[in-house]
């Protein structure tokens, strides 16, 4: 199985997406949780379920490179911060969604190899529509930045709220989860709390 993190080629790390057989998966959980997948209501069910899946989880087809692409030269060679991007992912423990947003930022390169914004949230995309936890999904978006941009620093923000924790289990509705990572220059203690205060400003 190929490690999603590396972006040395297949992204793919099981096969491709197969929709009869994740179609044939949600007949037999419908079966299994005591429903009747013949019922008119869940007649086209399975379908759109195993639809919904080929969405929910398009990440694991794509790759970092293919949505960081567009860097130009700017000159610009202070930090760039991205805050509040939405973040949609599923718990890998439970397939349920962990929900709320992302802050991504970095300082350019010396040569001023920058990205478009949107790019920075298309990168956020690609990570959270796999399989996650919180903390794996923070760091593939720094390392990736790290890796492509070659920026001077990184750092990462991720605050979500999860539904395994909400919805079953602990029980325990309005908890976040706040992952952090940081990568070159940003590790200064004077930058990092200048991103920090950036971050937390409302
Ligand atoms: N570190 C981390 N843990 C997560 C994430 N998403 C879910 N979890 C936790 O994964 C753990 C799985 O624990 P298990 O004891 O194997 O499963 P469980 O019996 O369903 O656990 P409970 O949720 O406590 O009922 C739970 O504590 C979840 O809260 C995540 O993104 N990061
Ligand atoms: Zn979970």
């Amino acid at each position: 199985m190929t490690d999603p993190v590396t972006l040395d080629g297949d992204a793919h790390p099981i096969g491709e997406f197969d929709e009869k057989r994740a179609e044939n998966a949600i007949r037999e959980l419908l079966i299994a949780v005591g429903e009747d997948p013949d019922r008119e209501g869940l007649l086209e069910t399975p379908a759109r379920v195993a639809r919904a899946y080929r969405e929910i989880f398009a990440g694991l087809w794509q790759q970092p490179q293919d949505v960081l692409t567009t860097t130009f030269d700017l000159g610009h060679d202070e930090m760039v911060l991205v805050k509040d991007i939405e973040v949609m992912s599923s718990c890998e423990h439970h397939l349920v969604p962990f929900v709320g947003v992302a802050h991504v930022g970095y300082i350019p390169s010396a040569d001023g190899k920058i990205t478009g914004l949107s790019k920075l949230a298309r990168l956020v995309d690609v990570f959270a529509r796999r399989p996650q936890v919180q903390e794996r999904l923070t760091t593939q978006i720094a390392d990736s930045l790290m890796e492509i941009l070659e920026p001077r620093g990184v750092i990462v923000v991720v605050e979500c709220e999860h539904m395994c924790m909400t919805m079953r289990g602990v029980r325990k509705p309005g908890a976040k989860t706040i992952t952090s990572a940081v990568r070159g220059q940003l590790r200064s203690p004077a930058t990092r709390a200048e991103a920090m205060s950036l971050i937390m400003a409302r």
